[in-house]
């Protein structure tokens, strides 16, 4: 193998420019080339793919974004989208890729894998840490700590004025974001994706807590089955509005995709790109380079985008007996 490329796909997450420098460098120490692929798929179909070296990545492992851009690409979906591409990194002799993204991004690699054999690693990139075959996402943790900086200050606002405030937080399909940011931030509740939001419930605890909080913090995941926070605070705010004084909702959406990564995120981000080069060169492919327990793990594609990597039940547990 002498060429090969990287890309970001996906939503952008914080540490995606850490990886992309390990993919770099850790190529070039390999004496490999590499090029950078830009917006993604979309940019592999138009052939935005440029030589990389190593003053490219320079001054960039604490920048978040992604310098390479992303994109969610509706042609890569289709096989003549990918056919284009292919036929872009053929043009360039590109022997093999990797895609920094979350399990769309896999999805779309493994078919591409699969369809003309070039072989892909991927490195799991997206802030809801909803991937199996790696502890953590690049991103979820400086996603998480951004989101926690906020809780702390509504939190202040939320007792001076005794309001229940519902915070919600990004996650599609995926509470990992909420809980993490409700352990951490002391809320009194958590609603996510995975379990079933009890309003009864909900509405009878604040009931109970009222007789020793004045204010109290609902985090929301964005997936939630009961809906947005907005329509939550509704739900609820019609079943107890005498009890409590105010109800406000705060949608902390896109500023949690973005920043500084954390120390975490930027070791996580480089670990896995210099991962995902040296499993090229050792025959490695259809897989993500993840990391689990501390160490490096390849993991399929297949069961990176199948098994789903549950929440952890005593967590939500946790939020429960110490909000009390
Ligand atoms: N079934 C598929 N076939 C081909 N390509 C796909 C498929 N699913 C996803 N992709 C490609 O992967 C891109 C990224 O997927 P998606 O938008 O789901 O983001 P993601 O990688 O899951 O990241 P995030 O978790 O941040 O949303 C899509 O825009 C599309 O180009
Ligand atoms: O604004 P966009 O790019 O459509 O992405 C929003 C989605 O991306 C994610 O943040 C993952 O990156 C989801 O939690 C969220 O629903």
């Amino acid at each position: 193998m002498k060429k090969i490329a990287v890309l970001t796909s996906g939503g952008d997450a914080p540490g995606m420019n850490a990886c992309i420098r390990a993919v770099v460098r850790t190529a070039i120490f390999k004496d490999l080339e590499i090029f950078g692929i830009s917006y993604g798929y979309d940019g592999m179909i138009k052939g935005s793919i440029k030589r990389m070296h190593s003053h490219s990545v320079s001054n960039i492992i604490q920048r978040g974004g992604t310098i390479l851009k992303s994109a969610r690409s509706e042609e890569f979906r289709t096989k003549e989208g990918r056919l284009k591409a292919y036929q872009q990194l053929k043009q360039l002799e590109i022997e093999g890729l990797v895609v920094i993204g979350g399990d769309g991004t896999f999805t779309g690699a493994k078919i591409f894998f699969e369809e003309f054999g070039i072989p892909v690693i991927g490195c799991p990139g997206t802030i809801d840490n909803d991937i199996y075959g790696t502890d953590f996402t690049i991103g979820f943790d400086t996603a998480v700590n951004t989101a926690l900086e906020a809780i702390d200050k509504i939190r202040d606002t939320a007792a001076a004025h005794d309001r229940i405030f519902f915070v919600e937080v990004m996650g599609r399909d995926s509470g990992y974001i909420a809980v993490e940011c409700g352990i951490g931030g002391g809320a009194e509740f958590v609603m996510v994706p995975e379990t079933r939001t009890d309003i009864k419930k909900v509405v009878k605890s604040l009931k109970n807590l009222r007789k020793s909080k004045s204010s109290s913090i609902i985090v929301v995941a964005e997936g939630d089955d009961e809906g947005s926070a907005d329509q939550i605070m509704n739900t609820v705010k019609s079943k107890i509005q005498d009890e409590f004084k105010e109800f406000k909702v705060t949608t902390l959406g896109h500023i949690q995709r973005g920043g500084n990564p954390t120390a975490r995120d930027r070791v996580l981000a480089s670990r896995c790109g210099m991962a995902a080069v040296e499993g090229l060169m050792a025959g490695e492919s259809n897989c993500m380079a993840g990391v689990m327990s501390g160490n490096v793990v390849y993991t399929p594609f297949d069961d990176c985008i199948s098994k789903t990597k549950a929440i952890h039940q005593d967590h939500l547990k946790l939020i429960e007996i110490l909000s009390i």
